[in-house]
């Protein structure tokens, strides 16, 4: 009964969302791990509550448009869709890439509801962001943007309300220009009403470093439970933007080598390890391309035009892009001795990828669960804002850490409550899909 309610239900998202494939990519693998509730829960079909999930609260597109430093005029296009307010004000980054657009924006909300929901912090999903390309743009110009995107936005935003943050293309630099646009309009020193800010005003310790960090804590803990740890390993992480330097940086720190990493163009392969200070040099300080790595460290190559997944590691964390990691490439990391992935990234393993892994008995991390530590210290930051406080890196860092354990052990428990051990997959989807399930049927029909 399940499966034919999820598949016409499926069939009519399909539908409501023409185009916009990675919206039903991510509701697909949603549904693909649900069945066993609804024949528990009768209730949720009975009340529509899945369909309800799937439909956001509210969808803003607006104009962005904006000067380049030659006083030729820009117009982008801004978006923010604020998906599911069950557990607190909508929360989930802005980004600022060309390839954004609905269906992009739609799916990471889509995940942040999930998400968010299996931290157990009082966060409600959402996500936004512009087709605006950052690439090139002198900081004078990334400014006016982001003047010119708060602008419209802030009308919809809140403490209370809806809590953006950063993602691809927006870093503290970004923040920190949406944060004066917004505290500039609303005449509010709101310092709740975005995460992710410089710690020079309101900003979170170990929020720069949360997601990457959480990330490879979570990998930590899936091969604790198999008896192993990242002690020894080699372990490759693609990207080199703020996820995959501090899952670089943590890996280190626990004992693992990761020996290549990429950007769009190709990938750096490090024997003796990535030289994470290197690389955040180049990406935080120069924002330079990553080929640079290799003519400044003896022994690196950089290798243009192929895929980062061809070096054999034991760890993978994929920590790019949607759809950075598919079957063929998962194929590729199981024969070359790969046991685990974190994926840092929201969906960048294709569906085709994560069956190879699951079915290879491969432990696998998916990014709802994996990647939560970065909007988790961001309700820790929110957190501080609301009390005027402000804690120290360790304090803030064992919180990190205790909140990823306990991530994983809700997903690992609840995987085995629903009869498929070890598949953190439907334990993130489960998890989070009933918590929010129930705030939403103790809410009314909203
Ligand atoms: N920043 C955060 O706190 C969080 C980010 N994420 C996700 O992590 C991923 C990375 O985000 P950030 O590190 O914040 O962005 P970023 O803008 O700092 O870095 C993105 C990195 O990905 C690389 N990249 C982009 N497209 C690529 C492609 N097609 N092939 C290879 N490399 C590519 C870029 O060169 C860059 O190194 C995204 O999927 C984002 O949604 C997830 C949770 C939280
Ligand atoms: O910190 C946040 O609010 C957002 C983090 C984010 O965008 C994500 O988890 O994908």
């Amino acid at each position: 009964m399940a499966h034919s309610t999820l598949d016409r239900i499926f069939e009519t998202v399909v539908d409501r969302n023409r185009g916009e494939t990675e919206f039903h990519q991510s509701v697909w693998e949603v549904f693909e791990s649900i069945g066993p509730v609804l024949d528990r829960h009768p209730e949720y079909a009975d009340r529509k509550v899945i369909e309800r999930l799937c439909e956001p609260e509210r969808q803003i597109i607006f104009r962005v448009p904006w000067e380049d430093d030659n006083g030729e005029v820009h117009i982008n296009r801004g978006f923010r869709v604020e998906f599911n307010s069950a557990l607190g004000p909508y929360k989930g980054g802005l980004r600022f890439h060309p390839s954004v657009y609905q269906g992009i924006v739609k799916f990471l909300g889509f995940e942040q509801v999930f998400k968010n929901a299996v931290t157990g912090l009082p966060i409600g999903g959402g996500k936004g962001g512009s087709d605006f390309d950052p690439k090139g743009r002198s900081e004078r110009e990334i400014m006016r943007f982001c003047q010119s995107f708060m602008t419209e936005l802030h009308r919809h935003l809140g403490e209370y309300t809806d809590v953006p943050a950063g993602d691809t293309g927006v870093g503290g630099r970004e923040i920190g220009f949406l944060f004066g646009q917004y505290k500039r309009i609303t005449n509010r020193y709101e310092s709740g009403v975005l995460t992710g800010k410089s710690l020079a005003y309101g900003g979170a310790q170990v929020r720069t470093e949360a997601t990457g960090y959480g990330c490879a804590y979570f990998v930590e803990e899936m091969l604790a439970v198999r008896g192993d740890s990242l002690e020894g390993k080699n372990v490759v992480v693609s990207g080199s933007g703020n996820v995959a330097i501090y899952a670089i940086e943590k890996t280190h720190q626990l004992g693992g080598t990761v020996v290549a990493c990429s950007d769009s163009n190709g990938y750096v392969h490090d024997e003796n390890g990535i030289d994470v200070e290197l690389v955040k040099q180049l990406k935080e300080v120069e924002r330079v391309r990553l080929a640079e790595y290799a003519e400044r460290r003896p022994g690196a190559k950089y290798v243009s035009g192929r895929s980062v997944w061809e070096v054999p590691c034991q760890v993978a964390m994929p920590s790019a892009t949607q759809n950075e990691l598919d079957g063929d490439a998962a194929a590729m990391l199981v024969r070359g001795g790969c046991v685990a992935i974190g994926e840092g990234a929201n969906m960048p393993t294709t569906p085709e990828g994560v069956r190879v892994f699951q079915e290879a008995g491969v432990a696998f991390g998916p990014g709802k669960a994996a990647n939560a530590g970065g909007v988790a210290t961001s309700a820790l930051e929110m957190q501080q804002n609301a009390s005027r406080d402000s804690w120290g890196f360790d304090f803030t860092e064992s919180r990190l850490r205790e909140i990823m354990q306990d991530v994983h052990a809700r997903c690992h428990r609840t995987a085995e409550e629903y009869g498929m051990p070890g598949n953190y997959v439907a334990g993130a989807n489960i998890h989070g899909f009933v918590h929010v399930a129930d705030a939403m049927l103790g809410q009314g029909l909203i």
